[in-house]
């Protein structure tokens, strides 16, 4: 197993981070197995020292504590090709090392994140990934979020309307964008997921737009060139001579546009998303919820008046240990890709398979949040792509799995944003292309 105490904090970049991870690309002397590598490396909140000690304490034995690869490696690997997942393997860390590294890389970090949380020095194991965004090239990293409409079948006379009308994506951002927390999005999933060129085109326009509006605030759209995240104010440098003044913003953003839509077009893996997304979550977290509540009352100790309501994937006399391991994600793969998920009714959901579509709905939550990574050439004024080179690749990343503790949390996110939409008077149209 690679240790991470053969390179120096310095031979490592800051490139970005999300919500529960930071990453650093190896940019020392030429070292198997870093060279051409990224280290992913799990956040925590800013905390106690005391609290840290005990934290430490508990990771003393060698258990897997970054369930990334089992996970990526036994389960989605079954259902995304390999060909569109980075490689990844594990490092050994030491608490030192990353507190030095820390000091290092702290200032690169935004403001922002660096208030709420930091590197924890208390993991014994990082990631070691292909490096997607470093080279002579242009990445394109893009979160594309949920890419479907939900079934009717479950929502409610209120929600259902509303729901089958408009994607959440568009209802979540217009929520935000009432809270001040984002600028208005144009940009909708269901256009991106469409397979329709027009469709595509607009929707990578409208992800540039954001980003340039937003000052490359969003998290929908990143761009990358030579390993360096780029900031609106510096397009040139997507260029292959990013010396040539000649094009306008217009120019650039044309270029990009038809280099991306050509990678996108072209690439089997948004409908691969798109299809897992709608076909995992099937119930919407209405329909999972009726179903967890009929479950609930027919268990004999749960079914008096006087039971207490016990919510949405919180454990229960009938589900003791919620939390799904990797011998349980590995059973719920097996059953869904078996004739056995599609001989199910999902308009007469049983109490007896809510195991199997709460793990759908988590397994649902990871596709709906992960990002794609697409490489290809840097940019040439004046050039129009119709045609992906061999060495254009698009890759899925950030596919940790979720915890079942979340579902209370979506359910009640699910109500408050269609609940703002409504009251808001929203009535955009988004149109999903793949409704069966
Ligand atoms: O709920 P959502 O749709 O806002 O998604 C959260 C993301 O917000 P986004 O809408 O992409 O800005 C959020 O992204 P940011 O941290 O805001 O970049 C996380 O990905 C979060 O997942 P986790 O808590 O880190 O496991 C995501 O939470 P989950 O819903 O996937 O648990
Ligand atoms: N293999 C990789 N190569 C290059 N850059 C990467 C790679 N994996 C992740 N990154 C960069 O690091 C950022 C954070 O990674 P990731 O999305 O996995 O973090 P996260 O904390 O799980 O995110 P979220 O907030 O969505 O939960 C990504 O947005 C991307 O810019």
């Amino acid at each position: 197993m690679a240790n991470i105490l053969k390179t120096h904090q310095s031979d490592w970049k800051y490139v970005s981070e999300g919500g529960a991870t930071i990453v650093l690309s190896y940019i020392g002397p030429s070292r198997i197995p870093f060279d051409g590598k990224v280290l992913r490396l799990r956040k925590s909140k800013r905390q106690h020292p005391e609290v840290v000690d005990q934290l430490r304490d508990s990771r003393l034995d060698e258990a897997p504590d970054d369930p990334t690869i089992d996970f990526q490696s036994k389960c989605m690997a079954r259902l995304i090709p390999p060909e569109h997942l980075p490689d990844l393997e594990t490092v050994l860390l030491d608490d030192h090392w990353l507190e030095q590294l820390a000091l290092l890389q702290d200032p690169h970090r935004p403001q922002s994140r660096r208030e709420e949380d930091g590197i924890d020095f208390t993991r014994k194991k990082g990631v070691l990934a292909t490096d997607l965004i470093g080279g002579n090239e242009l990445s394109v990293e893009i979160k594309p979020k949920w890419g479907f409409l939900p079934q009717p079948a479950h929502l409610s006379l209120d929600t259902g309307p509303i729901k089958l009308r408009t994607c959440r994506f568009c209802m979540h951002n217009n929520l935000r964008a009432q809270r001040g927390q984002s600028l208005p999005m144009k940009y909708c999933p269901l256009d991106l997921f469409s397979g329709d060129i027009n469709r595509v085109s607009k929707a990578i326009s409208n992800l540039w737009d954001s980003w340039s509006k937003s000052e490359s605030t969003i998290n929908n759209l990143k761009i990358f060139a030579r390993g360096k995240l780029l900031h609106p104010s510096q397009v040139n440098e997507m260029l292959s001579d990013p010396g040539d003044t000649s094009g306008s913003l217009d120019h650039i953003k044309s270029a990009f546009t038809s280099a991306l839509l050509c990678c996108l077009m072209q690439t089997p893996v948004l409908q691969i998303l798109s299809k897992l997304q709608r076909t995992l979550d099937v119930l919407d977290i209405e329909g999972l919820s009726s179903l967890w509540r009929r479950t609930l009352s027919s268990h004999p100790s749960l079914a008096s008046e006087s039971a207490p309501a016990i919510p949405l994937g919180v454990s229960s006399p009938f589900l003791s240990s919620p939390e799904p391991n990797i011998i349980d994600w590995e059973t719920f793969i097996d059953s869904f890709l078996s004739p056995f998920s599609s001989g199910l009714d999902h308009l007469q959901p049983k109490a007896e398979n809510i195991r199997y579509y709460l793990l759908a709905y988590l397994l649902s939550a990871t596709v709906k949040d992960c990002s794609i990574i697409v490489r290809t050439d840097l940019l040439q004024l004046g050039k129009t792509s119709s045609k992906r080179k061999n060495t254009d690749s698009v890759t899925v990343i950030d596919l940790d799995p979720k915890k079942m503790d979340k579902l209370n949390k979506w359910e009640k996110l699910d109500a408050e944003i269609v609940n703002a939409y409504h009251n808001n008077g929203g009535s955009k149209i988004c149109i999903d292309a793949w409704r069966g």
